[in-house]
């Protein structure tokens, strides 16, 4: 593989527009606002979504899709929520063949569909693949070691996409489950907000690590639920990325959390933000999907009645620790 295209100039689509290159491809860097375009292209930084980190010259930013699309595999990187109309208006520029690697983390809001399903009713004539992991995208743009889910259901062109993509910094790990890599980072920041909701308001580290391993139990029983293996859930793509979301004040989703747990008002956190916090959109799909497929998420359906329904966070607390005792496991 040549040439990647990446859709989203986002920081994760400029990160990985980076990594790509210090794999050595060609680079087409397709961002929505011309700021960024000229941005990357004239002065060689993404100031809007990735202050700090000077890029490499030869990575291009286009306003065109078709040029970003005119690739050997192509990088999904636009937010879930958007992710859909991204491969609508990509589709009369694609290739058959060509691989759309999804790399949003979330469930659509409003189909309840996972981004593999969305892409798919999109651009029917693309094979898919999900990369999905431990990766705050300041860190694999300064080239600081990272491991990654790469899931793919045609093995070979999992291979070639961990070439085309691989580093000494930057490692794939191969996985054909798509749905458990999909459904471990998706679910991961709804978690990651309610973990922040602990330590915004004091819970203690108790708490929280009885989110995180409570959580992983309820994430996984989503994905089994939806044909995922439950080792997926304790990689890279679940566990790895839960324990990395859910305690770190990089995490935007538990940085919101955390702000939640403090007092502060919803619309006022969101109101600051430029960036995509994932887990405010998808915890209403999380939960939609989980009553869909008869699964339990206690931890998921607090975070969204707090979001969503306008439950208190006493309330919510209060819910969640007077329920049952029950056995441990999933
Ligand atoms: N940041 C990270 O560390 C990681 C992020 N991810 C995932 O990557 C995805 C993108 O996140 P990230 O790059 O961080 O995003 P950012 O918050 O950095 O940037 C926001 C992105 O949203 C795009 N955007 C805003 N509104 C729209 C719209 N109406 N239609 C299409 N695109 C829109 C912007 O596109 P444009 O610039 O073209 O306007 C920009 O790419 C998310 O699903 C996130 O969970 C995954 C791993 C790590
Ligand atoms: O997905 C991420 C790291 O793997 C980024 O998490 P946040 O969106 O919470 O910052």
């Amino acid at each position: 593989m040549k040439k990647i295209g990446v859709i989203g100039g986002g920081a994760w689509g400029t990160a990985l527009a980076l990594t790509a290159r210090r794999a050595g491809r060609d680079v087409v860097l397709w961002a929505r606002e011309p700021q960024v375009v000229d941005d990357v292209n004239t002065r060689h930084v993404n100031s809007d979504f990735l202050p700090g980190v000077d890029l490499d010259p030869a990575l291009r930013a286009t306003a065109d899709l078709a040029e970003a699309a005119d690739a050997d595999a192509v990088l999904l990187v636009s937010p879930a929520q958007h992710l859909r109309a991204a491969c609508r208006a990509l589709a009369p520029h694609w290739r058959s063949g060509v691989p759309a690697v999804i790399c949003a983390k979330g469930i659509e809001l409003a189909t309840c569909a996972l981004m593999q399903d969305a892409v798919a009713a999109e651009l029917p004539q693309a094979p898919i693949a999900v990369l999905s992991g431990p990766t705050f995208a300041i860190e694999v743009a300064r080239g600081l070691p990272t491991a990654i889910t790469l899931a793919c259901g045609d093995a070979a062109l999992g291979r070639k996409l961990v070439d085309a993509l691989g580093t000494a910094t930057f490692r794939p790990y191969l996985s054909d489950d798509l749905v458990g890599a999909q459904v471990g980072g998706a679910v991961k920041n709804v978690l990651a907000i309610a973990c922040g909701i602990v330590e915004g308001r004091g819970l203690g580290d108790n708490a929280r690590a009885a989110l995180i391993t409570r959580g992983l139990a309820e994430l996984t029983r989503l994905a089994m639920a939806k044909g995922g293996r439950p080792e997926t859930l304790m990689g890279l793509s679940g566990l790895g990325d839960l324990i990395l979301t859910a305690s770190s004040t990089q995490s935007r989703n538990y940085s919101l959390g955390f702000a939640l747990g403090e007092g502060r008002a919803l619309a006022d956190i969101l109101g600051e933000r430029h960036s995509v916090t994932e887990g405010v959109y998808s915890a209403g799909a999380v939960v939609d999907m989980a009553g869909r497929t008869g699964v339990e998420m206690p931890i998921s359906a607090a975070v969204d009645a707090v979001i969503n329904g306008g439950q208190s966070l006493d309330e919510a607390i209060r819910a969640l620790l007077s329920r049952p005792f029950r056995n441990e496991g999933l």
